[in-house]
């Protein structure tokens, strides 16, 4: 049987590789370090962790990246198991001793009899005869290998800054202060005049608004990223409020066409805007709010926007050198690039983002190219499970736009926006009515319930059993 080809020996790769040898298919593993490092890894081993040591949350009911650790143990994960085994105390989140973590995986793909480790470093797109190959090079791929792929893909775009805005579930933003309107009520193509959130300021939030924006502390630029270009249309908006106190009111914060549907007769002297960012309309973006500020300043300062006092963030701003992919765009259900369909791309070059995220679409990736050497057909995984959820992100469920910039998608960790809306359960067992923050817990609970039951018949139904550990 010709082998499927690998190409970095990351979260992804490692989980992939993992997934194929053990269904008997032989795997040859590229990995480029030592004979080429990256600006952030700083041993040899496969799957290292280049910063914290923490897989988050292990709470499989009340957590999406809990239900994601989950599934991954039903799929006889290599990341996971060598994360359980090598685990430290961390509260409620799954941290580990990233070496003896590290070398775990390593040992175990170095000891699997389908497993051929090359230490290389993959310069050019690979040979026609690689006819099954899954790109895993992560978020710091080598720029010669960078270079080739945006060559395939046709793209203008594939290394650049990460410049991301804050991402907010809709059902925490307060209507009583809020409407939905579109700017002089423009309905344009597809639109419907209401398609953006609006959130007003008066003259003295607004100032008091500058204020905590310019004093805010600001996370530093690593030493690998001060090479990356900026993109104007992707200013912080601390950088944007720094070149003037009207900067932003004539930018992302401008009034104009806009009418307070709550106080008609009010002009507002700015106002924040919101965008629906995924297809269920659970999640919404703030426009133009890249930011570098501090996650615990961004939580601070963002709640000061009227009608965002009880926001809830499925993901705070930041910039910093990326490499991804505009996924919805170039690949199929089954993460193959569509114009070279022996190509699959995995982990955080296909826009997800965090080590469980990374080593769940790795997971995937494994499984999809497995089922195909095996001669069956693997669908995508159920929607309403967290790898089904986060693949509908990467592969579908972003509504995309013509954007200056890197364009609309940005990568995101595993969150419960990006699952199909569930009826909120309004008693327990004995019918007693939930109150407050229960409420919310057991929204969460029913979520994960029907993610674990969908995704446990798509595994029987669908997946190839595990055949040689
Ligand atoms: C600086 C930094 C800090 C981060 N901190 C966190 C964090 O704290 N928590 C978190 O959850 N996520 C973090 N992330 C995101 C993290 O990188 C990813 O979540 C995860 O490591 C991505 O997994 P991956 O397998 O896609 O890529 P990686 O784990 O980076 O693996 C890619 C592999 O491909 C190899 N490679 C690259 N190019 C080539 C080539 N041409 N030929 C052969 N091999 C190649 C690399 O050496 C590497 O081993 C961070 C990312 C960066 C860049």
């Amino acid at each position: 049987m010709q082998p499927v080809h690998v190409i970095g020996g990351g979260l992804a790769g490692s989980e992939a590789a993992w997934q194929i040898a053990r269904r008997g298919i032989p795997v040859v593993l590229h990995e480029m370090r030592p004979v080429r490092g990256t600006a952030a890894h700083k041993t040899e081993d496969l799957a290292e962790l280049v910063c914290s040591n923490s897989f988050r949350s292990d709470d499989a009911d009340h957590n999406a990246v809990g239900l994601l650790h989950d599934e991954l143990r039903r799929s006889g994960s290599l990341i996971m198991s060598c994360a359980d085994d090598h685990q430290v105390p961390a509260g409620g989140a799954l941290a580990v001793d990233r070496d003896g973590f590290a070398a775990a995986v390593s040992a175990a793909l170095a000891a699997h009899p389908l497993i051929t480790i090359e230490r290389e470093e993959i310069t050019a797109l690979p040979p026609e005869d690689w006819d099954s190959v899954i790109i895993a090079t992560g978020p710091l791929t080598s720029p010669a290998l960078s270079e080739a792929v945006l060559q395939a893909t046709g793209e203008d775009a594939l290394a650049f800054f990460d410049a991301i805005a804050p991402i907010i579930h809709f059902d925490s933003i307060d209507f009583d202060t809020a409407w939905f309107q579109s700017r002089y009520d423009k309905v344009g193509p597809g639109g419907t005049g209401k398609d953006y959130i609006n959130c007003p300021m008066d003259k003295a939030q607004y100032d008091a608004f500058i204020d905590a924006l310019i004093e805010g502390p600001k996370a530093d630029f690593k030493e690998w990223e001060t090479n990356t270009p900026y993109f104007d249309g992707c200013l912080p908006i601390e950088v944007m409020a720094e070149r003037g106190r009207e900067t932003l009111r004539h930018g992302p914060m401008k009034p104009m066409g806009l009418t307070n549907a709550h106080k008609p007769d009010e002009k507002p002297y700015a106002v924040v805007q919101l965008r629906q960012d995924n297809a269920l309309g659970t999640l919404y973006n703030m426009v133009g709010f890249q930011t570098k500020l501090k996650h615990g300043a961004q939580l601070e300062i963002f709640r000061m926007i009227p009608g965002l006092e009880d926001a809830v963030f499925a993901r705070l701003g930041g910039l910093h050198r990326n490499t991804f992919l505009n996924s919805p765009k170039l690949l199929d259900g089954t993460l193959r690039l569509k114009a070279r369909p022996a190509l699959r791309f995995a982990g955080q070059i296909t826009g997800c983002e965090g080590y469980v995220e990374s080593a769940s679409i790795g997971c995937l990736t494994g499984l999809f190219a497995a089922s195909e050497r095996l001669g069956r057909t693997l669908p995508p995984p159920p929607p309403t499970s967290a790898m089904g959820a986060l693949l509908g992100h990467i592969t579908g469920g972003h509504i995309l736009r013509d954007e200056p910039g890197p364009g609309s998608f940005q990568p995101m960790n595993v969150n419960f926006g990006l699952f199909p809306p569930i009826e909120t359960p309004k008693a327990d067992a004995e019918g007693r009515r939930y109150k407050g923050k229960e409420k919310s817990k057991a929204k969460k609970a029913a979520l994960t319930r029907r993610g674990r039951a969908d995704f446990a018949d798509w595994m029987t139904a669908h997946v190839p059993p595990a055949t040689a550990e």
